[in-house]
This record gives structure tokens, C-alpha cells and sequence, in this order.
């Protein structure tokens, strides 16, 4: 059976998760490919580190040459987050004939037309599910079954780390800052957790659904953001008063090409659908002319949900590669 080689470009939460679901999986995820699957490759920044997971000698390496200019391995798989140098490094890749996977919405938000016009003028696909709500498959659903559709309004929870601190808050009576803490050790939040705290991350998957829903992009900076940095216990008090959750909620509707998005903390009425959205749970709300109303949910943050969007879409690139061959 021909062997498809993965380099992966990091090993922390969302790289771990990554590696366990193939090894958790592999004789299905091979029998869905039609061919064997090896992480052969994987850069991180120190390879002395202790590792949760234990991978065969010669596989860690800190020269990412040895994986984006190497002939042997047909698929990246971008997880180190931050723009730069995981811009630079996918480029590269892509450059280089070989598809790419990424959960970093930072970098595929603030780069994506560079990203995907270098796809496309390779001949390799740039996929990007683990970017938007972890585990939830909203952008291969946007993109592939509901491509029929024209989108007119797109709505959710599109942060775990906001919504853990936020629930715990409300249901437990918790500290902000020890909830923060507690959420950056489940591995939900980024590795500067202000992205996630001040909705910028939130703002960085709204921009890559609108351009993907709307076919429109729209950078992270434009969107109108509030994060939930400045809720106190008296707001979340005062909505529990009121009957009310405080959630941040990404949205952007699109009227007759006018669009029109913003992330900001909003009250909702508890028998409201996304009140009761809990912890790192996301839940993203499309409409479609053809579909009409759809949810989604899921995990939205944390290594093996995240693991799994990031080896679904390795699967579907190594599936395409085995089937050209
Ligand atoms: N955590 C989550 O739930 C989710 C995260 N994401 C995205 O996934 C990506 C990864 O997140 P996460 O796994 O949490 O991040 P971590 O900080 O846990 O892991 C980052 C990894 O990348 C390596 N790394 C970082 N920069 C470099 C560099 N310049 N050169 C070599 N290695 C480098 C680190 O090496 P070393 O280990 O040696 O330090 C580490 O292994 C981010 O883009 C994030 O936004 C997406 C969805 C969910
Ligand atoms: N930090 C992010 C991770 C997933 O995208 C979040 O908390 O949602």
C-alpha cells in the first residue's frame, strides 16, 4: 500500500490532538484513504522538551526545511499559530506542489487571498475546518454540501476560551482570571490568550465564513470587535437578573451584497438557542436561501476536537493525492 507522508508544523494542544485521533484511528482513517497515513515530520521549537506524546527518533525537528522543502512529504499541516512565520512557512508549502491543513486562523484571516491564490496556482488545496469552531465541520459544509446555497446571515459562538470563563461566571460564580487560567490548561485558549479575551479571535473566524459564505473577505481589523475583557460579576449578575446570558456573539448578515458584522457580548434571553451553549462548546447558526435555518454544535476548542478537523482534512488531501496517483 502506498504510504502518504504528513510534515506537521508544531506539537503543542492542537498538534497532539492531531497525532493521538491518526493513531487513535488509523486503520479507519487508512481504509477511508486508500492508503497508508505517516506523520513522518514535525517542527516544534525545542526537541528536548518533554512530550505528552512519545513519537519514533528522527521525527521532531526545528528545521522546517526539512519539512516545506522536502520531496518526500505530500502534506503540511500548519498548527503553530500566530501569522508569522506560519504565513511565510504555508506559503512556502503550497510553492512547493504541496496541500496544505491548518487550524490557524490568524494567519489564513490576515493572509487569505496570498493563501489561496497560491493554492490554486499550484494545483494543491488549502483547507482550513479546524480554523473556524474546532471540531464543528461548518466550512467544509459551507463549501461542499451547502455550496448550492446563497448565505444570507451567519451567527454563533465562535470561542471556547470566552465561553468557559463566561459560563463559569454565570453557573459557578467563578473568578475571571482563575476561569482564564483554568481554560488555558485545558488547552482551549491561544498562546497570548488576549486574542481570545478581546474577541480578536472570534473576529478572525467571522472573516474567513464571510469570505467563504458570502464570498466576500472582509479583514479581522474591520470588523466592529468588543471582547468580554471588561464583563464584571455586577453585568453577569444583572443579566441573570434580567433573565438573561451574557455570550460574545460573532455575526454578519449579507442584504442584497450589503453586509453588515461585528463580534460584541450580548445578552440573550435564556430560552434563547445559544443561552445555552455552554463551557468550550460553540455553536454557529447559517442561513441559506435554498436550506433555510441550520445550527451547528460542538466542541469548539480544546486538542482532540480540534485534533479531529485538523485529521479530517489530512484525510481528505492524502484521499485526493491517493486517488491522482
Ligand atoms: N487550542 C485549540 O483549542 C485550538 C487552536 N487552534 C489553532 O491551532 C494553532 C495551534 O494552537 P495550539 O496547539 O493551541 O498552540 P500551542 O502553543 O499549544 O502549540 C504550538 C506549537 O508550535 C510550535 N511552534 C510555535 N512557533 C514555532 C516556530 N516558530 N518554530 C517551530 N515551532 C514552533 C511549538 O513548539 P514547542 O512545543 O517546542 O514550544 C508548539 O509545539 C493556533 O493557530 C491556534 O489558533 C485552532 C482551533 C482550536
Ligand atoms: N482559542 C480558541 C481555540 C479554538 O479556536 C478558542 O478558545 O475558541
Amino acid at each position: 500500500m502506498k504510504t502518504i507522508k504528513v510534515g506537521m508544523l508544531g506539537f503543542g494542544n492542537v498538534g497532539t490532538g492531531t497525532y493521538q485521533t491518526l493513531e487513535m484511528n488509523r486503520e479507519l482513517i487508512e481504509k477511508h484513504v486508500g492508503a497508508s497515513v505517516e506523520i513522518s515530520k514535525i517542527l516544534v521549537n525545542d526537541v528536548t522538551k518533554p512530550r505528552q506524546v512519545v513519537t519514533p527518533d528522527g521525527v521532531l525537528t526545528d528545521n522546517v526545511a526539512d519539512i516545506i522543502d522536502n520531496p518526500e512529504i505530500d502534506i503540511v499541516a500548519e498548527v503553530l499559530g500566530g501569522i508569522e512565520p506560519a504565513s511565510e512557512y504555508m506559503l512556502k508549502a503550497l510553492n512547493n506542489g504541496k496541500h496544505v491543513v491548518t487550524a490557524n486562523k490568524a494567519a489564513v484571516a490576515a493572509n487569505y487571498d496570498k493563501l489561496f491564490k497560491a493554492a490554486a496556482d499550484n494545483d494543491v488545496s488549502l483547507r482550513p475546518e479546524a480554523c473556524v469552531a474546532g471540531g464543528i465541520p461548518i466550512l467544509n459544509a459551507i463549501t461542499t454540501v451547502l455550496g448550492a446555497n446563497k448565505f444570507d446571515e451567519i451567527l454563533g459562538i465562535l470561542n471556547g476560551t470566552t465561553n468557559y470563563i463566561l459560563t463559569q461566571m454565570t453557573d459557578n460564580g467563578l473568578d475571571y482570571a482563575d476561569v482564564l487560567k483554568d481554560a488555558q490548561a485545558k488547552g482551549f485558549a491561544e498562546a497570548d490568550p488576549t486574542a481570545d479575551v478581546e474577541g480578536i479571535d472570534a473576529a478572525n473566524k467571522l472573516s474567513i465564513m464571510m469570505a467563504l459564505a458570502f464570498g466576500h473577505y472582509v479583514h479581522p481589523d474591520d470588523i466592529p470587535t468588543e471582547g468580554i475583557s471588561k464583563i464584571t460579576k455586577a453585568d453577569i449578575d444583572k443579566a441573570t437578573a434580567d433573565g438573561c446570558k451574557i455570550k460574545l456573539i460573532a455575526s454578519a448578515k449579507n442584504e442584497d451584497g450589503k453586509l453588515s458584522y461585528s463580534v460584541k457580548p450580548v445578552a440573550l434571553p435564556t430560552d434563547h438557542p445559544l443561552a445555552s451553549v455552554s463551557n468550550e462548546f460553540n455553536a454557529v447558526f447559517v442561513k441559506g436561501n435554498a436550506v433555510g435555518e441550520l445550527m451547528f454544535y460542538g466542541k469548539g476548542a480544546g486538542p482532540l476536537p480540534t485534533g479531529s478537523a485538523v485529521m479530517g482534512d489530512i484525510l481528505m488531501a492524502a484521499k485526493e493525492i491517493a486517488e491522482s496517483k
